[in-house]
C-alpha cells in the first residue's frame, strides 16, 4: 500500500518549510554557522521530539530554526523538502513561510525570502514541481508586528500568493489580525489561517467570516459544530488536516480516533497534509499511511483525498 499511496499524485497545502528541517540538516548548518547546539548530537535531538501539545512543539520549532542564518541555509532547507516532493509524487506544493522566526533574530527578511524562492524557481525547472508561498504571521506576536511584517513584504509582493496565521492559537483569536489581513486582500493576496487546531470551532468561524480565508488549515475541531460542518460543506471550504502532527501534538490521543475520514464520509473537503515533517515522523505519503493502518482507509478514499489536494490549490 506504502507504494501505491507514494506514486498516487498529490498537493501538499500544508507544510512549513522550518518544519521540514531534519536532524541532520540542523546539525550540518550549525556546524557551518559555528553555532554550538544544546543537544549531543541527531539521536539526542530526535528523542527530544516528545510534546504534550503544540506549545512545547513550537518552543523546539523556533530553538531549531536558529541555525537558518545565510541564504543558502534557506535554499538548502527548501530544496531537500522539494526532493522530498520528487520522491512522494507531490507534484505541487503551497508552503508556509514565517518571516518574523527570522527578522526578530536579525535575519533580514530578502535573505530568507532569496533562499527559499530560488529553490521553488529550480524545483519548478529541475523538478517538475509547481508551487506557491504563503507569508504566514506569528498569531502570539502582536497586530503592529503583523501589519510591519506585511509592509517588509510588499517590495517582494509577487513572491507570494497569500497570507496565512500561525504559531499558538489558544488566547490568539482570528479576530486579532482582521485589519491586517483586510489590508493584505486589498493588496490582491488571498487568504488562509491555521484554526480549530487546539482552538475552538468559533475561531474557525472567525477565520472564515472576518479574514475571508479560501481554506481553513486543521480545522478538526470543527466537528464539535454541526452548524460549521455543513457550512463548510455548502461552500466546499478546503480544510488542510495534518494527522500526524495531529497525534504528535495530542489533539487526538491516537490515530484511530482521527475524524478526517468522517469528515471525507460526510463531505467535506478534506485533504491530507504533513505540517512539520521533520518533527512529526513522515511526510505526506507516512500520513496517508497512517490512516490506512490506524483507520483502514481505503484506496477509493486515498484517491479523494489526493483529488481534494489537487482541486483545493490555491497558486497557480
Ligand atoms: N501545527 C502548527 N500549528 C500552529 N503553528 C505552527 N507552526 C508550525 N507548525 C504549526
Ligand atoms: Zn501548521
Amino acid at each position: 500500500m506504502y507504494d501505491w499511496l507514494n506514486a498516487l499524485p498529490k498537493a501538499e497545502l500544508h507544510l512549513h518549510l522550518e518544519g521540514s528541517l531534519e536532524p541532520e540538516l540542523l546539525f550540518g548548518l550549525a556546524e557551518r554557522n559555528k553555532i554550538a547546539l544544546p543537544w549531543n548530537d541527531v539521536d539526542a535531538l530526535r528523542n527530544a521530539y516528545n510534546f504534550g501539545n503544540l506549545q512545547e512543539f513550537l518552543d523546539l520549532y523556533y530553538a531549531g530554526a536558529d541555525v537558518l542564518r545565510t541564504e543558502q541555509d534557506f535554499y538548502d532547507l527548501t530544496w531537500a523538502y522539494l526532493q522530498k516532493c520528487e520522491a512522494q509524487n507531490v507534484v505541487h506544493t503551497e508552503p508556509f513561510f514565517d518571516p518574523q522566526t527570522h527578522t526578530d533574530r536579525g535575519i533580514p527578511f530578502e535573505v530568507a525570502l532569496r533562499g527559499i524562492s530560488e529553490a521553488l524557481a529550480d524545483g519548478r525547472e529541475l523538478l517538475g514541481i509547481s508551487s506557491g508561498l504563503i507569508l504566514s504571521f506569528l498569531r502570539h506576536l502582536s497586530e503592529e508586528d503583523a501589519f510591519k511584517t506585511l509592509e517588509q513584504a510588499m517590495p517582494f509582493r509577487d513572491a507570494f500568493f497569500a497570507v496565512g496565521l500561525d504559531s499558538s492559537e489558544v488566547g490568539h483569536p482570528p479576530s486579532k489580525f482582521e485589519r491586517v489581513f483586510a489590508k493584505a486582500r486589498a493588496e490582491g493576496l488571498l487568504a488562509v489561517a491555521h484554526a480549530g487546531e487546539e482552538g475552538p470551532p468559533e475561531y474557525i468561524w472567525q477565520a472564515l467570516d472576518l479574514l475571508k480565508v479560501s481554506r481553513i488549515d486543521h480545522g478538526v475541531r470543527a466537528a464539535e459544530d454541526p452548524k460549521l460542518i455543513q457550512r463548510l460543506i455548502d461552500e466546499q471550504i478546503p480544510l488542510t488536516v495534518c494527522p500526524l502532527s495531529n497525534t504528535k501534538l495530542c489533539v487526538f490521543d491516537d490515530m484511530s480516533q482521527h475524524n478526517i475520514l468522517q469528515m471525507l464520509e460526510q463531505g467535506v473537503k478534506v485533504t491530507v497534509n504533513s505540517d512539520d515533517p521533520a518533527y512529526f515522523g513522515g511526510y505526506v505519503t507516512e500520513n496517508f499511511m497512517a490512516l490506512h493502518e490506524s483507520l483502514g482507509m481505503t484506496e477509493d478514499q486515498a484517491r479523494r483525498l489526493a483529488q481534494n489536494s489537487l482541486d483545493a490549490r490555491l497558486a497557480r
